[in-house]
C-alpha cells in the first residue's frame, strides 16, 4: 500500500519566514509538509512515538505545533522499517502535525554500548538486548526518511564538556564532514521535493573560534535549518549562554536555529534573547513524572509535605484543568501513593505552562516588548510559589 512518505512528492517547499525581531529575539514561522510551526517554539519530546503520559490531542490542544521523535529508540524498537510499513510515524502515533526527529548520535553516545567509532560511522550495541547496530550519516537520514520525519537532523558527534581543544576540534571537523554526507543522502532520498528539511548541527564545544568556524562552514551547506549542538551537556548556564552569544551571530539569519536539549523555562527565555527559535527538552515531561510542577511562579515540588492539606490548585487562573481544577493536597496524595494519574496531571500541567510561556514570548516579540516580558517573567519566578 502507498505509504504517506510516497504521497509527499513535490509537496510545498520547506520554508522559514522571519516575521519580526526584537533585539536578538526572533518571531518566525516554519512551513513543513504537516503544517506551520510558530517560533519561538517548544517541541515536546515524544521519544518512543508518544509524549509520555499524554494523548496526542491533549499535546496539540496545549499549543504544540511539533513533537520530537528519537531515531535511536525507534530504530531499535519497533524499527524504522516497521513504522514505514505501517504508513510512517505520523499515522503510527496519531500526530498529524510536524514531527522533528533527531539523528540518533546523541543517544548512541549516551545510552548505547558504543563499540566502534570511525570516519564511516558508529557501531554500537543496543542498551536493550546488546544486539549490534551500525549508524552512519547515510543510515541515519535513511531511517528518518522511513519515519516520514518533517524536520531531520544530520548525524553528528556531540562530546561532553569540559574537553580538550583538540578533542573538540576533532569532533567538530568530523561533524562537518558528516553534515555533507547527511545532505547528500537527504537529497538522494528526495527530501527537498517532499518539503522536508534537514538541519546541520553546529559543534565546537566551549571554544569560541571553533564554534564560529563550525557555524560559518555549516552555513555554506544548503540546509533548511541549523541546530546548536554540544550544549546542555553539563556546562554551567553561563557558559551555554556565552556560547550562544558567540554562535548565533555566525549562523544564517534567514533559517531556523534550534538549540538541542534546552531547557528550563529560564534557559529558554535567555536563549530566545540570544537568537534561538526552536527548543526541545525532557524537563517538563520527566519532571511531571517525578512530582515536580512548573507554574508562573516557579517550581512546586508536590512531594513536599507542606502541600498535604493545601486546598488551592496550582494556579486557578490557568485554562489547563490539571492546573486549575485539582488541589495541591490531591496532587500531593497522588504523588505520594505513586498513582498513574499524578504523572498524567503534572505532565499536562507542565506542558501547559511551557506552551503558555512560549505564547507569551511570541506575543511579546510581536508587540516589541520582549525585554520587558523577560524581566517581568523572571521577577514572577523569583517571587516563588504563590
Ligand atoms: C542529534 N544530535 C545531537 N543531539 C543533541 C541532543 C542534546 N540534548 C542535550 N541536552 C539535554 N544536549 C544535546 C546536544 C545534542 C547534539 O549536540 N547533537
Amino acid at each position: 500500500t502507498e505509504t504517506t512518505i510516497d504521497t509527499q512528492q513535490d509537496a510545498k517547499p520547506f520554508s522559514f519566514k522571519l516575521l519580526k525581531t526584537d533585539g536578538m529575539a526572533r518571531r518566525g514561522e516554519i512551513t513543513t509538509p504537516h503544517g506551520k510551526v510558530r517560533t519561538p517554539a517548544f517541541m515536546p519530546v515524544g521519544t518512543q512515538a508518544t509524549v509520555k503520559a499524554m494523548y496526542p490531542q491533549q499535546v496539540r490542544d496545549l499549543g504544540a505545533d511539533v513533537v520530537l521523535g528519537n531515531t535511536y529508540h525507534l530504530m531499535l524498537r519497533p524499527t524504522a522499517e516497521r513504522i514505514a510499513k505501517l504508513g510512517g510515524l505520523h499515522k503510527f502515533m496519531g500526530w498529524d502535525h510536524t514531527i522533528l526527529t533527531d539523528s540518533g548520535g546523541f543517544q548512541v553516545m549516551s545510552l548505547s554500548g558504543l563499540r566502534k567509532m570511525t570516519e564511516e560511522g558508529v557501531t554500537f550495541s543496543s542498551h536493550h538486548d546488546g544486539s549490534k547496530h551500525f549508524m552512519s550519516p547515510e543510515r541515519s537520514v535513511e531511517i528518518q526518511g522511513l519515519l516520514g520525519s518533517d524536520i531531520q537532523m544530520q548525524l553528528d558527534e556531540c562530546i561532553a564538556l569540559p574537553a580538550e581543544r583538540d578533542e573538540v576540534d576533532r569532533a567538530m571537523q568530523l561533524s562537518l564532514r558528516w553534515a555533507e554526507r547527511s545532505r547528500a543522502q537527504f537529497e538522494k532520498m528526495g527530501g527537498p521535493q517532499k518539503g522536508q528539511g534537514l538541519y546541520g548541527i553546529v559543534q565546537g564545544g566551549d571554544v569560541p573560534d571553533l564554534r564560529i568556524e563550525s557555524a560559518q562552514r555549516l552555513g555554506e551547506l544548503p540546509m533548511e535549518g541549523y541546530s546548536v549542538g554540544g550544549l546542555a551537556v553539563g556546562e554551567p548556564q553561563a557558559v551555554m549562554l556565552k556560547m550562544l552569544e558567540i554562535t548565533t551571530p555566525a549562523m544564517p539569519k534567514d533559517k531556523p536555529r534550534y538549540l538541542m536539549g534546552v531547557g528550563t523555562p529560564e534557559d529558554i527565555l535567555e536563549s530566545v534573547a540570544r537568537g534561538i527559535d526552536q527548543f526541545d527538552c525532557v524537563m517538563p515531561t520527566r519532571a511531571g513524572r517525578h512530582g515536580l510542577a512548573y507554574t508562573r511562579f516557579g517550581k512546586v515540588n508536590l512531594k513536599n509535605a507542606r502541600h498535604a492539606e493545601d486546598p488551592r490548585p496550582l494556579d486557578e487562573l490557568s485554562n489547563c484543568e490539571a492546573t486549575s481544577k485539582y488541589s495541591r493536597a490531591y496532587l500531593h496524595h497522588l504523588v505520594r501513593v505513586n498513582e498513574g494519574l499524578a504523572a498524567m496531571l503534572l505532565t499536562w500541567n507542565n506542558l501547559a505552562y511551557y506552551q503558555y510561556l512560549m505564547q507569551g514570548i511570541r506575543d511579546a516579540i510581536d508587540e516589541g516588548r520582549f525585554e520587558e516580558f523577560r524581566q517581568k517573567t523572571k521577577e514572577d519566578w523569583a517571587r516563588g510559589d504563590i
